[in-house]
């Protein structure tokens, strides 16, 4: 027996038009699509009652954290994936910044093993590229990968070490697996909290200059244009980034990189004052970065969307901008708020959008997801994308509360969320 979603909303792949389908999953895979007005005969299978909604191929979000092991009073994996499920996501790809860092055989086994007794979306794990994410030293890239690691990455801090860097890279290479990089120069930050712009002078705060961002996009593209890696940019968020991977990507480096909805649609002068909330790394740039992340992502310099989901305590957050950790949670408000932002306003197609969010990042990493095929997986999302609500923390499944969006109003909320053809979460 299977299952059928009927009257669902779903773009023709060749035709490129928007039409009433019906899709049949069975064994955890999509067995047949119908389209059309007609519903099919299906008798002796379940069916999930999609009319008026849309029918997307489960977002998947290649850059969250769920703080296990170590902390797991921000996030377990049992609460992230919940989280994930809620909005709308099947897969995410977690980050190795747990304590113990997850740069050991153990520790990606351990997150494995969570992931499959108490997730409900599919978590793939990334290893870190050097031990403890210290910088000194590699981790056994050979063994990382071997238990499961799906790309390499220290993410939280750069990797400042450009030799250090090098030597990942050819490792990575020889594994055919990517190093996925948070860029930041240490020497350029020196403790601030905002960038620099006007947020920061009217506050009398240091900033966080763009090139400390730019500097180490600029020295890896040319590193992996050394080593031939595929080399991934975490959270783009300066206009000078842009511009060094799209002259990469014009000379055929291996280069690909993603952004998240904070810098596409915040910029430092909307910061309300010194809460924490409005506080995360790379921080909240100015409008002439956010539009040129915008364009970055529409001429495809920028392939992905990602969250950067990354929660932390009430307690921490409380402790103000200047003293907060750095980090906003954003897996239950991102779709709401691109297609609010972007696709309600005109500026997106909600092809555009969806394709950011499943089949550009399955692509990109090599995942058999991301599209509503036959033989595909059947991970599927369920949007009402007339439904209207304001975002509200508290209905968060994720521990996490902290963002800046809280009381905005927003349309387009994931409904029903499968993944390998079972319901994981419906409203
Ligand atoms: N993005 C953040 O502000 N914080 C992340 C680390 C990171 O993504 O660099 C975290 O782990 O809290
Ligand atoms: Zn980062
Ligand atoms: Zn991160």
């Amino acid at each position: 027996m299977g299952t059928w979603i009927v009257n669902g909303k779903m773009m023709d792949p060749q035709s490129k038009q928007w039409m009433k389908a019906h899709i049949l999953m069975e064994e955890g895979k999509i067995a047949q699509i119908v389209e059309g007005e007609s519903k099919p005969n299906t008798e002796g299978h379940e069916v999930i009652e999609a009319d008026g909604l849309l029918v997307s191929a489960g977002f998947i979000d290649m850059h969250v954290h769920f703080r296990e092991p170590g902390f797991e009073y921000k996030e377990t994996i049992a609460t992230g994936t919940r989280s994930a499920a809620k909005g709308g996501f099947t897969t995410v790809a977690v980050m190795p910044n747990t304590r113990p860092v997850t740069g050991s055989v153990e520790t990606v086994q351990y997150v494995l093993d969570k992931a499959k007794q108490e997730g409900i979306v599919k978590v793939l794990p990334y290893a870190s590229i050097t031990v403890n994410e210290l910088g000194r030293e590699l981790t056994d890239f050979e063994a990382l990968a071997e238990a499961g690691a799906i790309g390499f990455t220290d993410d939280g801090v750069g990797v400042q070490n450009a030799q250090m860097m090098k030597d990942a890279m050819n490792r990575a290479q020889r594994l055919n697996k990517p190093i996925i990089a948070h860029c930041e120069d240490d020497s350029l930050v020196k403790g601030a909290a905002v960038t620099e712009g006007e947020f920061a002078r009217q506050h009398g705060l240091k900033g966080i200059p763009n090139e400390s961002e730019a500097i180490h996009v600029g020295r890896d593209v040319l590193l992996a244009e050394a080593t031939g890696v595929h080399y991934h940019v975490c959270h783009v968020s300066t206009e000078q980034s842009v511009r060094l991977i799209r002259q990469a990507k014009q000379v055929g480096v291996r280069v690909t990189a993603e952004v998240c909805p904070h810098h596409l649609l915040l910029s430092d002068e909307d910061i309300p004052g010194m809460d924490g909330n409005w506080k995360m790394n790379p921080p909240l740039r100015t409008p002439r970065d956010v539009e040129a992340m915008i364009e970055a992502i529409e001429d495809g310099t920028i392939d992905m969307i990602v969250t950067d989901h990354a929660p932390h305590s009430e307690e921490e957050k409380a402790k103000g901008m200047e003293l907060a950790p750095f980090g906003i949670v954003g897996l239950e408000t991102a779709f709401p708020l691109l297609y609010t932002k972007f696709v309600e306003t005109g500026r997106w197609t909600l092809d555009f959008l969806l394709e950011k969010m499943t089949k550009a990042p399955a692509k990109v990493f090599g995942l058999p997801s991301g599209e509503l095929k036959v033989g595909s997986p059947a991970d599927i999302t369920l949007v009402d994308l007339s439904a209207e609500k304001l975002v509200d923390p508290k209905a968060f499944l994720s521990k996490g509360k902290n963002t800046p969006f809280t009381g905005w109003s927003l349309k387009g909320w994931p409904v029903k969320t499968i993944v390998d053809g079972k319901v994981v979460w419906s409203e």
